[in-house]
């Protein structure tokens, strides 16, 4: 066991000392693109600015056969873009069980570590896997004259991992959050769907029979379905994970880019949960994402109304016949500190909830 002292000290002789906080900046879509392929890549300089973080995948959705291309056309745009100051660049590399992932660190460090802010791991299964990386990402911090930690980000898409999310949010100070991966999720927990997230039709709950003038049940009667989600529970402990360890939860991709009203739901029952964004894969999810992960103008406006009723950040008051007490104080000033830090990149947003 690593003693408490040594936690903030690097793990290689060179390499920058880890971060003690993790940097709270806006991260409301994670906007994946794919650098072997040219379109998508020729997008992203139009991106910046406009997507809080953008990815380029190297995983899933990569063939095989396009590996090699996509990893050196990450260092390229990597080398060519200027980011700024409101747009992060981060990668998803191979899985560590795949003969790739170590090509990937070992070239993305190097040459563009100074420009990644985050490296995505996919399928982390422990604190193991982390700890891994982590000496791995220090000693090629050293080798490239990285100036600053890279943090890591892990992907809950295995049993296993879901089992050990607590061990994995607090596994290093690299480590900057946690996303749901829920196809591959699904897959290793052998659930019976066959989509990228989103809910199911069949996974619901049914209004019980109304009963006939006899007071026997009519079970062939109209009643209502309600569907559920499959998520939830996943979600939430991912959710507690990751506030236990100060680091942040996001949902991961909707599969079904046509049915941007599904996705909004889906986006939003994350983020009224507690997570702090979730992955477009089509640029017509990044609008949907800035939406639902920056809080409304009312949500704003009555924060502020509380915070303002409740100066010392205690006591109880009402307001528009509810009762406000320390607790709802600190709801509400969550949405604030967010509406805040999102302000500070988002001239819109700042009017917006100027005026609100
Ligand atoms: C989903 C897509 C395959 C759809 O692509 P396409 O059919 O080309 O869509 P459009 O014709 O509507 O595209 C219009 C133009 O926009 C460009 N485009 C599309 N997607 C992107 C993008 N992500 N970034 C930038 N630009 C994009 C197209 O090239 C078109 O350009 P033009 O012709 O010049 O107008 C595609 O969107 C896609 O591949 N998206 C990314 C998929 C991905 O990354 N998947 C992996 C993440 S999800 C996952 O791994 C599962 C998870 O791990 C889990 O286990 O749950
Ligand atoms: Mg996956």
């Amino acid at each position: 066991m690593r003693s408490a002292k040594d936690f903030f000290a690097p793990l290689a002789v060179g390499a920058p000392a880890p971060a003690r906080e993790v940097p709270a900046r806006p991260s409301r879509m994670i906007h994946f693109f794919d650098p072997s392929n040219p379109k998508m890549a020729a997008k992203v300089p139009d991106m910046v600015g406009v997507a809080d973080v953008l990815l380029g995948n190297l995983e899933d959705a990569v063939v095989a056969d396009k590996k090699e291309a996509a990893r050196e056309g990450l260092v390229q745009i990597a080398k060519d873009v200027d980011f700024g100051e409101h747009t992060q660049l981060w990668t998803r590399v191979n899985a560590l069980d795949s003969p790739w992932v170590l090509d990937d660190l070992t070239t993305l460090v190097t040459e563009i570590g100074d420009k990644l802010d985050v490296v995505m791991v996919p399928k982390v299964q422990g604190p193991e896997d982390i700890h891994y990386v982590d000496r791995l990402l220090a000693q090629l911090e050293a080798k490239g004259g990285v100036q600053r930690p890279i943090m890591v980000h892990a992907i809950l898409e295995t049993a296993r991992g879901m089992a050990n999310v607590e061990a994995i949010a607090g596994a290093s100070p690299r480590m900057q959050g946690i996303s749901l991966g829920p196809a591959d999720l699904a897959a290793d927990r052998r659930m019976k769907t066959t989509r990228v997230g989103g809910g199911h039709p069949g996974y619901l709950v049914r209004q019980d029979p109304t009963k006939g003038a006899d007071g026997i049940p009519d079970y062939q009667g109209q009643r209502t379905i309600f569907q559920q989600d499959l998520w939830h529970y996943t979600i939430a402990r991912m959710v507690d994970a990751c506030a236990m360890h100060g680091i942040f939860p996001f949902y991961g991709p909707f599969g079904d880019i046509k049915d941007v009203v599904a996705c909004e739901d889906q986006f939003r029952n994350a983020f009224l949960l507690g997570c702090v964004g979730a992955w477009s894969l089509h640029p017509v999810q990044i609008d949907i994402a800035k939406k639902v992960f920056s809080p409304s103008a009312e949500d704003v406006a009555h924060a502020r109304e509380v915070r303002d009723a409740m100066p010392s950040g205690g006591g109880a008051v009402m307001i528009d016949g509810k009762m406000e007490d320390d607790a709802s104080y600190k709801q509400c000033m969550v949405i604030l500190e967010l509406a805040e830090r999102l302000s500070a990149n988002d001239p819109e947003l700042a009017k917006l909830y100027a005026e609100a």
